[in-house]
């Protein structure tokens, strides 16, 4: 379970996060979701503790990531933003890079690495180097290292940029099948139907602030409006939606 409390960070005169509070639980899929500059990168670059929060607390499985980062990461499983592969190496060696830094025991290393690279159908290009990769292939990599040390939260930033339809119908059977195993997974978005497809909650982020935080259906029954994309037009779009 994650759960940030009144999260700031401001750049210069920029207030990127200006108060951010949620709870995402385990079991579930929660979406971050909001426009372009909205703060989505930056409150999941304080949550994976790649940047300091001005002030706010952010808990992971109840460890404070100020107190104790490393164990923080220890049960986080990160897509950032940048994919930021080693090219150089294959998929399968960036895996088990990632592996051995998180001091993974070899046998049990190769079992869970095998059982994500059958996870996200990458077999094919297991033992190729991922310089020249496409975007699709360089997201699965990149989400089978950050899964490889079996973390029980996921955090992905915009997972689904760039993928293809059929690219972006298997991630999402892979995200559920994350909930389904009892973790809990968090993700950002500023496409409304990616959220509306996977969510059990969704946090709207605007100008830094959580302006909804709600399970789809009572979003809709909140604005009165029979489309989550209404929805989320209203509340973001509108005076009273950003007061909210
Ligand atoms: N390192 C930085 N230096 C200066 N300003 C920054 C920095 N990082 C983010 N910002 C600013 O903070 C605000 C929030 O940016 P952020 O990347 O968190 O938004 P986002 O919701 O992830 O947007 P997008 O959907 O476009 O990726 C923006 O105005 C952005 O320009």
């Amino acid at each position: 379970m994650i759960e940030v409390k009144d999260l700031h960070k401001a750049f210069g005169a920029v207030r990127a996060v200006n108060g951010v509070s949620f709870t995402a639980r385990d079991g579930e899929i929660t979406g971050l979701l909001g426009p372009n500059g909205a703060g989505k990168t930056t409150t999941l670059r304080m949550l994976y503790t790649l940047m300091t929060p001005d002030s706010g607390q952010v808990l992971v499985d109840g460890v404070d990531a100020a107190v104790d980062p490393l164990a923080v990461r220890r049960q986080l499983g990160v897509l950032p933003d940048a994919r930021g592969l080693y090219k150089r190496l294959t998929a399968t060696e960036n895996i088990d890079y990632f592996g051995r830094l998180h001091d993974m025991e070899p046998g049990l290393l190769r079992q869970r690495r095998e059982a994500l690279i059958d996870a996200l159908e990458m077999r094919d290009i297991a033992t190729r180097r991922t310089e020249g990769f496409s975007q699709g292939q360089r997201v699965k990599t990149a989400i089978a290292r950050a899964l490889v040390h079996d973390p029980r939260n996921v955090l992905l930033d915009e997972p689904t940029n760039g993928l293809d339809v059929m690219a972006t119908r298997a991630m999402r059977r892979f995200m559920r099948q994350l909930k389904d195993e009892g973790r809990c997974v968090l993700f950002s978005s500023h496409i409304m139907q990616e959220v509306a497809a996977l969510c059990d909650r969704i946090v709207v982020i605007a100008h830094g602030r959580v302006v909804a935080d709600e399970a789809p259906s009572a979003l809709l029954a909140q604005t009165g409006e029979t489309s989550l994309e209404d929805a989320f037009v209203k509340i973001i779009g509108t005076d009273e939606g950003l007061a909210a």
